[in-house]
């Protein structure tokens, strides 16, 4: 017999030991027409066969079924019991020495049975078995199915099938066996554990051992100790047996840490040093925003800097971190924050200091860079050996072809950190980039995993899905969850709520001025839009309406210098984005600029700047960041601080990088003359720390729920003194009011592994979704309050849980709507059902803020977080 072929096979079985049994004998099965062409060897299966076969299942990974081969098989004979095989097949033949081609996955049902290869593909099926033949199949025994000879080598549970995992190699714990996983796309790394001291002599090793110290006290109090490796670790990292020694990390950092910082170190530590899952050395910490991901990476790269656990060696040399450019110096004056300047010096590379610096100076074991300079530099840095890669805000790795991917992952190097404070969103492609990128090949190739997990998941969540497709779905996003799990860290805000003061959440129902209305209802009017519900939507118009109803929302002089631009602009051809604004600038009056905007044209701006007016009055020394996404808006904006006397700042796509973080701290500081900080979310979002203010408007929102919550994140973090005011302006009735019912139950909709929301306005609409977003609900004072299907029609006060409104309150509880069917929901806005609520025209609000601007607003959403409540 040659040694086979089959993945299972590879590993170590050479001790199979064939023995010939006749045919015909009870342990082979074959349809009656293939009985001829069968093959009469009947193979052993010796214990050592067994534990080759599970040893082996480790090398292959995430090998994928379509899902539904138990419904296929269900379809065919309904009342029959489905079992499942291991197996390995080879083309029937008669020759005597078999050479089995792959491993396979048998499926039986009744008289049926299904062959599924290791990527869930069919590759055989058959009918008119023997009942009891199918029954009785097991360990050992050969079937021929559809022209191949299979050989069962053990039972699959239902669960290890439809949770996908019998099709993966296992990936352990601490304890696990190592594993050999399929090294798809894998880089020639270099060895992690390569010393990165110089060699030692065998009597210097003895003195290393002697005097091999931990290097801080492992039994202080509060001494905060990484756990040692296990055997199998041992083993395979420290062949030259050097003595284990405790590796702890400095108080002088640890004092400071709080409890989920010192997880999250012991976390990262685990995973850099391959002791969560064997022979990996990636990790994704995605610790919601605020909890300190920079300390905890900053605690992390000291450590390893300077120890090792075995004989004392410092499992780094140099570390590099990559990161937004308005993040480097902020990540410079971190590790100054934590370890002070003389511990360690971090290198940052900006237009005066260069890459080759760092390669000559002996002093810098860490280098700061800007993705971008990253990519300019890309040669350089690629002749460096860095032990350690932190790529912060790394969501943006979540597409594996562009180009700063594919420029990270041509780093040689092993140990890999993705920091992200974003939920690991959008799609489940983008969620393997990640993964793909820390723990290369630990997922199987991108088709695999399509097939074991992306479309099974997705389809469980159609409507259309039925219940087996449902629970299938739920099983493999529990599966991947569970396996990406072993190095994946999410905590959520709760865990800091009590270390920060109140948040109080505002969203504001801003009702539109006369003029918007006006200029809205002719655009929804107009033939583009019309044409686009009749599903015309090649070179995409809707997006164009789209754009045009925000800036609306936003103010009419923006829609006003859009139209001025298209009707100035002689190349112009986009006949749609012309004629959507046909006879549009005869709704504005006669003599109007866009320069000389008005406050009372827009209802968002008039409560804005009443809002402003209250904060300056009332709270004096406490001052605001106001968030756009669009640079015109925060022109707007700008101009009425101007107006108004206001002192500002401004932070957005055009600031200089490297002026960027001189801006925040010159905001930050007590001293600091601004009033406001007007920030871009799209350009600023990520990672700044705004706690100088404590107030924030978003002005506009985006379909991405993240950019929102990023944005809303930087006031209410870590250093903030005072009571934190978030208000969220929407434009009542429009399609801002959309967007944000689209945000929230996408968010809902993000189920164990991610939220699945876009990121772009290039999403698929259907056109029952347009029709929604092309309308105009002129007679509502909150579409969002109505689709709760909440009985107190806004006429209530719900602030106050005390007063006997609170049942009034209830009905609008989750709680109380469990009898109801939320199928007829459009959406599941459980978090908000929770909010606090009431009219604009509430005779007194408990917040002197929102008293000031009552008379401009419909409706209000509130939700109180503070350091005793629960969110
Ligand atoms: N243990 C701590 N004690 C006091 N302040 C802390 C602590 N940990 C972190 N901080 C401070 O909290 C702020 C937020 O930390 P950091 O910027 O690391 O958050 P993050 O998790 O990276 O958030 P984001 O996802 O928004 O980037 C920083 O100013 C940091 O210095
Ligand atoms: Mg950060």
């Amino acid at each position: 017999m040659r040694r086979s072929a089959a993945p299972s096979q590879v590993l170590g079985n050479v001790s199979k030991k064939p023995r010939f049994i006749p045919p015909g004998k009870n342990n082979t099965l074959c349809l009656k027409s293939e009985t001829k062409e069968m093959d009469q060897e009947i193979w052993i299966i010796s214990l050592n066969y067994i534990l080759c076969y599970f040893i082996s299942l480790l090398d292959a990974l995430y090998v994928p079924t379509s899902g539904t081969a138990k419904e296929e098989a269900a379809q065919e004979e309904p009342d029959c019991l489905v079992k499942y095989f291991s197996v390995v097949w080879c083309k029937a033949s008669k020759k005597k020495h078999k050479k089995w081609e792959g491993d396979a996955v048998l499926i039986t049902k009744g008289k049926s049975v299904i062959l599924k290869d290791m990527e869930g593909k069919d590759i055989g099926r058959g009918t008119g078995y023997k009942l009891k033949d199918l029954d009785s199949l097991d360990e050992g025994q050969t079937l021929m199915v559809g022209g191949k000879e299979i050989e069962v080598m053990g039972v699959i549970s239902a669960d290890d099938f439809s949770s996908g995992r019998c099709f993966q190699a296992g990936i352990g714990t601490h304890d696990a066996v190592p594993t050999a996983l399929s090294q798809t796309n894998m880089k020639p790394f270099c060895k992690p554990f390569k010393s990165v001291c110089q060699p030692k002599t065998k009597e210097n090793m003895l003195k290393d051992s002697q005097s091999c110290k931990p290097r801080h006290d492992p039994n202080a109090p509060n001494a905060l100790v990484m756990p040692r490796p296990n055997a199998s670790h041992q083993w395979t990292f420290n062949n030259a047996g050097l003595p284990m020694v405790d590796v702890v990390v400095d108080p002088y950092v640890a004092n400071n840490l709080r409890p989920h910082q010192k997880e999250g170190i012991t976390f990262l530590y685990e995973c850099v040093m391959g002791m969560r899952v064997s022979g990996r050395f990636g990790a994704i910490l995605a610790d919601e925003m605020g909890l300190g991901k920079t300390l905890q990476c900053i605690a992390l790269v000291w450590t390893l800097l300077r120890q090792g656990v075995y004989g004392c060696k410092p499992v780094l040399k140099r570390a590099l971190i990559v990161t937004p450019g308005s993040l480097v110096k902020n990540w410079k004056k971190e590790f100054q924050k934590w370890l002070g300047s003389e511990r360690i010096k971090v290198f940052t590379v900006d237009q005066d200091h260069k890459v080759e610096e760092f390669i000559a100076s002996p002093l810098h074991s860490v280098m700061i860079i800007s993705y971008e300079m990253l990519l300019r530099s890309l040669d350089q840095i690629q002749a460096i050996e860095f032990n350690l890669l932190i790529c912060d805000e790394g969501h943006r790795l979540k597409n594996s072809s562009i180009k700063t991917t594919t420029a990270l992952t041509s780093l040689s190097c092993e140990r890999r950190i993705i920091l992200t404070g974003t939920p690991i969103q959008n799609d489940l492609q983008e969620f393997y980039a990640l993964i793909e990128f820390v723990n290369p090949g630990i997922l199987g190739s991108l088709s695999t995993y399509r097939k074991i997990y992306e479309e099974p998941i997705v389809r469980s969540r159609e409507p259309s899905a039925t219940k087996e497709e449902k629970e299938l779905g739920e099983k493999r996003a529990a599966e991947l969850t569970r396996l990406t799990g072993l190095f994946i860290l999410r905590r959520t805000q709760e865990i800091i709520n009590k270390f920060l003061p109140p948040k109080k959440e505002n969203i504001i129902f801003c009702r539109p001025a006369a003029l918007q209305l006006e200029l809205y209802r002719k655009l929804l009017s107009s033939r583009v839009i019309r044409s686009c519900l009749q599903g015309r939507l090649e070179n995409s118009p809707h997006l164009i309406c789209i754009g045009a109803l925000k800036k609306l929302c936003n103010h009419p002089c923006l829609l006003f210098k859009a139209i001025k631009e298209k009707s100035c602009d002689p190349v112009a051809d986009e006949h749609d984005e012309s004629s959507l604004y046909e006879g549009l600038i005869d709704v504005f009056p006669q003599d109007y600029t866009s320069d000389t905007f008005s406050e009372t044209d827009s209802g968002k701006l008039q409560v804005l700047v009443k809002l402003l007016a209250a904060i300056h009055e009332l709270n004096s020394s406490e001052r605001v960041v106001l968030v756009s996404n669009y640079t015109q808006t925060l022109n707007i904006l700008q101009e009425t601080c101007k107006r108004y006397g206001y002192s500002y700042t401004r932070l957005d796509g055009h600031t200089p990088v490297s002026q960027r973080q001189q801006i925040v701290d010159a905001f930050n500081s007590k001293f600091s003359p601004a009033f406001i900080f007007l920030l871009s979310s799209k350009a600023g979002g990520v990672g700044l720390n705004l706690v100088g203010a404590s107030h924030l408007v978003l002005y506009d929102i985006d379909w991405n729920p993240a950019t929102d919550i990023q944005a809303m994140a930087r006031v209410w973090r870590d250093g903030q003194k005072h009571t934190v005011h978030i208000y969220r302006l929407l434009t009542t009735g429009s399609i801002e009011e959309k967007i944000y019912q689209r945000q929230i139950s996408k968010q809902d909709l993000s189920g164990a592994v991610v939220d699945l929301s876009k990121t772009s306005e290039h999403i698929h609409f259907s056109i029952e979704e347009l029709r929604n977003l092309f309308t105009l609900h002129e007679n509502s004072s909150c579409v969002t309050h109505d689709l709760l299907e909440c009985d107190c029609m806004g006429k209530k006060d719900h602030q106050n849980p005390s007063s006997e409104n609170l049942s009034v309150s209830r009905s609008c509880q989750l709680g109380q709507n469990h009898g109801k069917s939320n199928s007829k929901k459009p959406l599941s806005m459980s978090q908000l059902m929770q909010w606090k609520h009431f009219s604009g025209q509430h005779q007194t609000l408990a917040d002197p803020f929102l008293e000031r601007i009552k008379e401009n607003v419909s409706f209000i959403f509130q939700n109180v977080t503070s350091p005793t409540s629960p969110t």
